[in-house]
């Protein structure tokens, strides 16, 4: 489940008659996800999302939101905000920072083949290219400062030969970031967590990304790094499925292909995206926020997919 707040219909009917969006006709709690609450919003002018942040913060949200409407408004197929008639975006419901965004067509593909992780490689290059104009900054918030900040705190929970790969891995990663091939790498606005349940497709059509929640400032290249490793890959043993990668790949570099720097870090920037992920689960695992009936992700996936980079890197 993830509807940690409950909104009264009363509430949401209040929401929709202020962003002038018609009648409301009808509020569901979505079920998935693990970070926010949820519903989805049908009035006689359409289906929406709306979104209650319970972790985020009302200074952290404009960054996302805006990031939204500028990629939407640039042709990039992503949720758009709806504003009120001051032109604001970020509203409050039941106490809480919300959003209120259109619904995306589609569903998941959460067995992609190479057509779809091709589809996702164009349209990731083409956000990329799309957020070079964005002028709001905010880091990762889950990058670097964070898993030095958050190794410490999982390490008691681990076995010793977990511990020790955490340790020389983050160890590696603060290496890479001190490097000239790294600081040469292009950032700008990415999506960071683009797996395969943030993206919609219509058969093969991607009809959307969305929940850009961990969206920040950081390298182009860790973005298609989490994309390799989560939509490229066996998930049973965490090896890399060659031909869904070449196709991620070629996609990709046919809108904007990859500079020097970037071929050279592609398999540090793998292992970058199995580590924040690793890291991530097991602190969601082991400090979960709150008692409730949340699954937490698998961390063990992660460290698999984290010893499969190491073993046997990419080629290019
Ligand atoms: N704009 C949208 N259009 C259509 N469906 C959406 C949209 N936003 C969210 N959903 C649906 O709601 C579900 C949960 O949303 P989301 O993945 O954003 O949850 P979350 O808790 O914020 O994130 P996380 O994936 O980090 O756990 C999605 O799997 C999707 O089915
Ligand atoms: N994509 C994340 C969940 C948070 O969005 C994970 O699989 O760990």
């Amino acid at each position: 489940m993830a509807v940690f707040t409950q909104v009264p219909l009363k509430d949401a009917h209040t929401l929709v008659q202020r962003l002038q969006l018609g009648e409301l006709q009808a509020l569901r709690g979505i079920e998935g996800g693990i970070e926010n609450t949820n519903y989805f919003v049908t009035t006689d002018q359409g289906e929406f999302v709306l979104t209650l942040f319970e972790r985020l913060t009302a200074e952290q949200l404009p960054f996302y939101l805006h990031l939204m409407k500028h990629l939407a408004h640039a042709g990039i197929p992503v949720p758009d905000p709806r504003p009120d008639q001051h032109g604001e975006i970020l509203h409050r419901v039941c106490g809480k920072p919300a959003a209120l965004v259109n619904r995306l067509q589609g569903k998941s593909q959460l067995a992609p083949q190479a057509v779809h992780c091709a589809a996702v490689g164009d349209m990731l290059a083409r956000m990329h290219l799309a957020g070079r104009d964005y002028e709001r900054q905010q880091p990762n918030l889950r990058g670097l400062p964070w898993w030095n900040e958050t190794v410490p705190v999982v390490l008691p929970y681990l076995a010793p030969e977990q511990a020790a790969l955490l340790q020389s891995e983050l160890a590696y990663q603060n290496h890479v970031a001190a490097s000239s091939a790294y600081t040469a790498l292009p950032r700008g606005p990415v999506h960071a967590d683009l797996f395969r349940d943030n993206v919609m497709f219509d058969g093969d059509t991607l009809t959307g990304f969305f929940d850009f929640y961990f969206a920040g400032v950081d390298t182009w290249m860790f973005d298609l790094a989490v994309c390799l490793n989560d939509w490229c890959i066996d998930l049973a043993t965490g090896q890399h499925d060659t031909s869904r990668a070449e196709a991620m790949l070629r996609a990709y570099q046919a809108v904007r292909p990859l500079i020097a720097a970037e071929r050279e870090l592609l398999n540090a920037m793998l292992r970058a995206g199995a580590l924040r992920f690793w890291i991530s689960r097991l602190w969601d695992f082991h400090l979960p926020r709150q008692a409730s009936l949340l699954t937490p992700h698998d961390p063990a996936h992660f460290e698999r997919v984290l010893r499969q980079r190491i073993a046997q890197p990419l080629a290019l």
